[in-house]
């Protein structure tokens, strides 16, 4: 048996504490068993934000005739060189990221599948560790609903989707939210045409205001197929053939399309971990159940990220790694994690962000709220750019005037949204968000607007 003072299995967000542990001289293993780096470096935010790029410059290309500039005649996207370009590149960083981590100090980079056999003691290619401090950082994979045919196809989920080479004349995407409108939009720009099959509501966690705003824009260029499920899915003369029907009225019909990307949401990976063989527990959806330490029923046993699902993003996982590293190494103390303000933005035309909470959420509370709002079209810079769509939603509790959610569809808005998770992490008010002095003619004048709209209503 091998003896380490911490193990992390997951070469993701569990960087977050496999390098820094190991930084401060302590014996670290690191089990990964494909490349390095996790699903948001090799087939997640990265390949695909370096994909999205492009498709938002073919779509402002497309658009620029609103300012009188006529670019739009020969747009020419190599979509082919593109995602060459792109998996080679996330390929070349998960291969140095790799080396350089072999060179660390005190760092043990195992290739290899990783599970345990007991509670504090993980198998890996033969090797059997133990330490007093793991922590399970194994992420998620996509989930595949079980439609009838569907196994039978040669059908792709996001990490196909993002080294596909060839540019299908037609894609179907099951799916509304993150993944599916995130890479509809690429595909749509480059030259697809795009079929969502939408269950309920595009984007159904978000603000009302913002879904509508959003589905109004995204049909303007993808056909939405609103209310429909797949029943069946077949595979006929290098054609995806899916049989949809509405989930109300009954009805069916069929879409032929030359390409279908699932984009169902994701399971955990969590089902050959070994967990059997300890007192770990997970939910009914395999999500490791941790308490608010992000201590798992082991002692001594952390989990953060996908695998325990509490949010599902990079950046939340990060947040976790660096709780963890900082209340059980750099600071030790009993604090539980508060996660305070989980933003999140969805990258696509138009683009849209959001912290804190919307208008249902509060109205479930029974909190006395206002609503603060501001058009693009009626900002300085939006009225440069001609920004037709587009707003800033802002909801501030009636009594105290603090900030509590922002919600934002429009240009830049994940850039916007910054200054409102530190407004929301550090409470500020109405009269907060008004003393300080916004750059003239910058977009985020449409917050101040917005800022400005909700004190109207307040005096
Ligand atoms: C297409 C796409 C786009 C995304 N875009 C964004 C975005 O823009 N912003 C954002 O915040 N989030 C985005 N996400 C989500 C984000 O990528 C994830 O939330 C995040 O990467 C999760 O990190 P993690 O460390 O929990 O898991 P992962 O990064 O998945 O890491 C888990 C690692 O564990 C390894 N592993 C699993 N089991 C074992 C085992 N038994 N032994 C050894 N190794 C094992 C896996 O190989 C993997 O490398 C996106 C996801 C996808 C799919
Ligand atoms: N910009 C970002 O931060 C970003 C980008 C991409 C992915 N992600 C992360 O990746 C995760 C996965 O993304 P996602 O978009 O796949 O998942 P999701 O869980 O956000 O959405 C799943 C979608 O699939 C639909 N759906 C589920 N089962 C279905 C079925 N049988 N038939 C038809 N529709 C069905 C749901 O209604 C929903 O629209 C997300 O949780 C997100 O946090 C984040």
């Amino acid at each position: 048996m091998e003896q380490f003072d911490v193990i992390v299995i997951g070469s993701g967000g569990g960087t977050k504490i496999a390098l820094p542990a190991a930084q401060r001289g302590l014996k670290t293993a690191l089990i990964e068993r494909d490349a390095f780096g996790g699903t948001c470096l090799n087939r997640g935010c990265i390949p695909s934000k370096m994909l999205i790029y492009p498709a938002d410059m073919i779509y402002a290309i497309r658009n620029a005739r609103r300012v009188n500039v006529y670019a739009d005649q020969q747009i020419d996207g190599d979509f082919s060189a593109l995602v060459q370009r792109v998996t080679k590149t996330v390929s070349q960083m998960s291969e140095h990221f790799a080396d350089k981590v072999r060179q660390l100090d005190h760092l043990d980079y195992i290739n290899g599948s990783g599970h345990f056999v007991a509670d504090k003691v993980v198998e890996v290619n033969g090797r059997q560790l133990t330490a007093p401090t793991i922590f399970i950082a194994t992420g998620a994979r996509p989930s595949i609903p079980e439609i009838p045919g569907l196994a039978d196809t040669p059908y792709m989920t996001s990490t196909e989707a993002l080294r596909c080479e060839s540019l299908p004349k037609r894609m179907v995407i099951i799916g509304a939210s993150y993944i599916a409108c995130e890479l509809g939009h690429v595909y749509e720009a480059f030259g697809t045409e795009t079929h969502f099959l939408v269950r309920s509501a595009l984007l159904r966690q978000e603000d009302d205001d913002i879904r509508t705003a959003f589905a109004d824009d995204f049909r303007q260029r993808h056909t939405l197929h609103m209310g429909f499920e797949p029943v069946e899915v077949r595979w006929e003369d290098e054609l995806f053939c899916i049989r949809l029907r509405h989930n109300e009225k009954g009805t069916e019909k069929e879409l032929y399309a030359e390409a279908l990307l699932v984009s169902t949401g994701v399971d955990p990976v969590t089902d050959d971990l070994g967990l059997e063989h300890t007192a770990i527990t997970c939910n009914d959806k395999g999500f490791i159940e941790v308490d608010d330490h992000l201590q798992t029923a082991v002692p001594g046993v952390y989990a953060l990220g996908d695998c325990v699902g509490n949010y599902l993003f990079r950046h939340s996982v990060n947040f976790e790694g660096e709780y963890l590293m900082r209340t059980l190494f750099e600071a030790p103390s009993d604090e539980p994690i508060v996660y305070g303000a989980v933003p999140r933005a969805v990258f696509t035309v138009p683009e849209m962000a959001a912290v804190g909470a919307g208008e249902k959420q509060l109205q479930q509370q029974g909190v006395d709220y206002v609503v603060g709002r501001a058009d693009y079209a009626d900002s300085n810079m939006g009225m440069a750019r001609m920004l037709e769509n587009g707003f800033a939603k802002l909801l501030f509790d009636r009594n105290s005037r603090r900030l509590l959610g922002a919600h934002i569809i429009g240009e830049e808005a994940s850039d916007l949204i910054h200054m409102l998770i530190l407004g929301l992490q550090q409470q500020v008010t109405v009269e907060d968000l008004l003393q300080m002095i916004y750059i003239h003619p910058a977009l985020p004048e449409l917050i101040r607007d917005a800022v400005r709209d909700a004190r109207d209503q307040l005096s």
